[in-house]
């Protein structure tokens, strides 16, 4: 158990893990976009930036980057409900293959409403990738490609996850208990 600003937590899913899992679902889009030139990979800031980097680099074909922000957390531990698209994404994907890469769903809520801005421009495909799925925590359903880990209801900190900003740059996965 460690401490920091008050908030004590546990490693649930390891640095070593984190990488084993990490081949896994590279191997499962490689095989899915075998022949496929650029797909275009599509990150959620700000969690989801650190699975995409280390994920695009075991992708085997030529990938492009893009990055939409859209936040319902506000700081906090449960989502709002509110889905805001604080940044929208920098080029068009009309008559793309994109995938978009989450680190966490949860309730859903998020990416579901991005999904359906996503559809709305037209894309060749649109599949989504998540690190961690809570399935249990499901409000709106979504239809997901590749899964990297199931949990439990559980809030969780790191490799991009973030509690009020905080615990980001952890290299695993740690459950929080928020004082
Ligand atoms: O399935 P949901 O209940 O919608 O939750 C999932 C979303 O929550 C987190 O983002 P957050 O809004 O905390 O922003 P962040 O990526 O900047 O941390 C996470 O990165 C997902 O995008
Ligand atoms: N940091 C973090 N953000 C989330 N957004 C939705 N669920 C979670 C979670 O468990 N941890």
């Amino acid at each position: 158990m460690s401490k920091f600003n008050e908030v004590t937590y546990e490693v649930m899913i390891s640095e070593q893990e984190i990488g084993e899992t990490l081949d896994t679902l590279a191997a499962e889009i490689n095989s899915e976009y075998a022949g496929v030139d650029n797909l275009l990979l599509v990150g959620l800031l700000k969690g989801s930036v650190v699975v995409m980097t280390d994920l695009a680099r075991r992708l085997s074909g030529d990938v492009h980057f893009d990055f939409m922000t859209a936040s319902s957390y506000h700081g906090g531990t449960e989502s709002t409900g509110d889905v805001k698209i604080v940044m929208d994404l920098a080029n068009s994907i009309r008559g793309r293959h994109v995938l978009l890469v989450e680190d966490i769903i949860d309730t859903g809520r998020t990416l579901s409403k991005v999904r359906e801005l996503l559809l709305s421009r037209g894309p060749a495909s649109l599949k989504i990738c998540t690190f961690l799925d809570k399935p249990s925590r499901r409000v709106v359903e979504v239809p997901v490609d590749f899964v990297g880990r199931e949990i439990e209801d559980e809030f969780v900190v790191g490799y991009g996850l973030d509690y009020a900003e905080s615990f980001r740059q952890l290299p695993y996965i740690a459950k929080v208990n928020p004082a």
